[in-house]
């Protein structure tokens, strides 16, 4: 590959003579494929024994594996029900080395297209909030169909300026991860256009950016309260240069050492992490783990009830579900449509959303149609009617293509809506008349 002058200028003056040639060897090798488990979903024990794919351990984080791109990963039901993420082993380190606990407001900043909002989200189990936010909307839609897909409820995507969120979660988040947009050197191998985008924006153009970002998400963090940089660049000027800067400004931070393991290489900065693509099977990224000094008073739990009165025509499809799935006071409706809002909601104002809490479905004609993304929150046994095709059923790829199924009476004893499950894990909803199968997937999301 032909990188430019200057950039290998630039990476011999971080790395030297040697290490130089050893990092531009890389880029004869080829480059590795990953995915991670949705532990939100499935745990790690649990996917091996299920999986029919060839697959070997990243060995930095517990639920990441290299696969063979012969396999057809992408093709198969358990992608469908989001049981995997597919991710470049590098890039699972940040959200991985973001500690999250049970009931954390957390905030994704640059998110789309949610390599790591979906780990986020799998890491709070359903409790809590996750605002996943991007600033272009089209991906912004991107991301929420990823989030939806590894079945999270508890989130709310947003396509805004950093400076807009801030109006309305000063001090509010205990997390925050700022995966900033950049130059993308260690994305060379995978994606060679970003050679040609390089050379139009370099560091010098993202650097101002990701400092406004970083000090914008930081008046957004409550004291006691973590963010983790990162990018997928080597420019010191978008990594340590801009830390530094930071932490002149905002002297109530400071750097939590992360661990280099035997895989990575500390940064220019003490504490800080670099991973490059001549040391590991990954293609390189930078990352930083900083805390707010000081402690934050317990979250205040307003009580945000919007509806106990559950809508007409909503009933009868609630009496299908064996668990109050459906919990009343959390409910909004707004005109049509409803939505499960997360326990932790705040009151938030002037924000272009893409979606509040958990989309439910939609009332036609006081007739409720199940959305996709409910059927990917559920687990199994939460529905009453359940069809659950063994894997290797054929069925299971005519349903992803949006085909009609027939199926027998012992197979299912009941009619109406049917959550349509891979192997114990839900795909989406049909609708069962007398042994058919109409198909309700989602339209978008079908398998081509
Ligand atoms: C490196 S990508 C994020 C990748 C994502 N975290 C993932 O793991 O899938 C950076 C993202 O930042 C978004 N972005 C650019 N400028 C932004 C800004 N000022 N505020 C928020 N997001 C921004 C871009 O649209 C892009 O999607």
């Amino acid at each position: 590959m032909k990188l430019p002058e200057d950039y290998i200028e630039s990476m011999r003056q971080l790395l030297g003579e040697e290490e130089l040639q050893n990092y531009l060897d890389c880029f004869d090798a080829p480059r590795t494929y990953g995915l991670r488990v949705n532990t939100g979903k499935i745990s790690v024990e649990t996917f091996l024994k299920r999986t029919p794919f060839h697959l070997t351990p990243v060995p930095w984080v517990e639920n990441g594996f290299y696969y063979d791109p012969e396999e057809g990963v992408t093709k198969h039901p358990d992608y469908y029900a989001g049981l995997y993420y597919i991710q470049e082993p590098s890039a699972m380190v940040p959200a991985s080395r973001l500690p999250i606990e049970e009931g954390d407001r957390v905030l994704d900043l640059c998110a789309a297209p949610g390599g790591k909002s979906t780990e986020l989200a799998a890491r709070l189990r359903g409790t809590g909030l996750l605002v996943s936010n991007d600033i272009s909307r089209s991906r912004a839609q991107g991301l929420l169909k990823n989030l939806e897909l590894f079945g999270a409820g508890n989130i709310l995507v947003t396509s805004e300026t950093p400076e807009s969120l801030l109006g309305n979660f000063e001090g509010f988040f205990d997390k925050i991860l700022v995966d900033a947009p950049c130059s993308g050197e260690g994305m060379f191998r995978k994606d060679k256009d970003m050679v040609k985008s390089w050379m139009e924006h370099g560091p010098e153009y993202y650097a101002p950016i990701q400092q406004e970002i970083l000090r914008t998400a930081v008046k957004m963090l409550r004291p006691g309260g973590l963010l983790l940089y990162s990018t997928c660049t080597f420019s010191p000027l978008e990594n340590e240069e801009n830390l530094k800067k930071l932490l002149e400004a905002e002297q109530e931070l400071e750097i939590l050492p992360l661990s280099t393991g035997e895989w990575f290489r500390e940064g220019l900065i003490p504490g800080t992490l670099r991973i490059w693509p001549q040391d590991i099977r990954g293609e390189g990224h930078f990352t930083a783990l900083l805390r707010k000094k000081g402690q934050a008073p317990e979250h205040t739990q307003k009580d945000r009830r919007r509806t106990t009165v559950l809508p007409e025509g909503l009933s009868e499809f609630a009496s299908l579900f064996q668990r109050p799935v459906l919990s009343q006071g959390r409910l909004d409706v707004r005109k049509e449509n409803i939505y499960l809002l997360p326990e932790d909601f705040p009151e938030v104002k002037g924000l272009r959303f893409l979606r509040t809490g958990l989309s439910v479905g939609e009332l036609k004609k006081k007739r409720f149609e199940p959305s996709q993304a409910l059927a990917m929150y559920l687990k199994k046994g939460d529905f009453r009617q359940e069809l659950d095709l063994s894997s290797g059923d054929e069925r299971l790829i005519r349903y992803l293509k949006g085909e009609t199924l027939e199926v027998s009476e012992e197979e299912a004893d009941f009619s109406g809506w049917t959550l349509v499950l891979n192997d114990g894990y839900p795909l989406g909803f049909g609708k069962l008349n007398r042994g058919t199968l109409k198909n309700k997937y989602c339209t978008g999301w079908r398998l081509l």
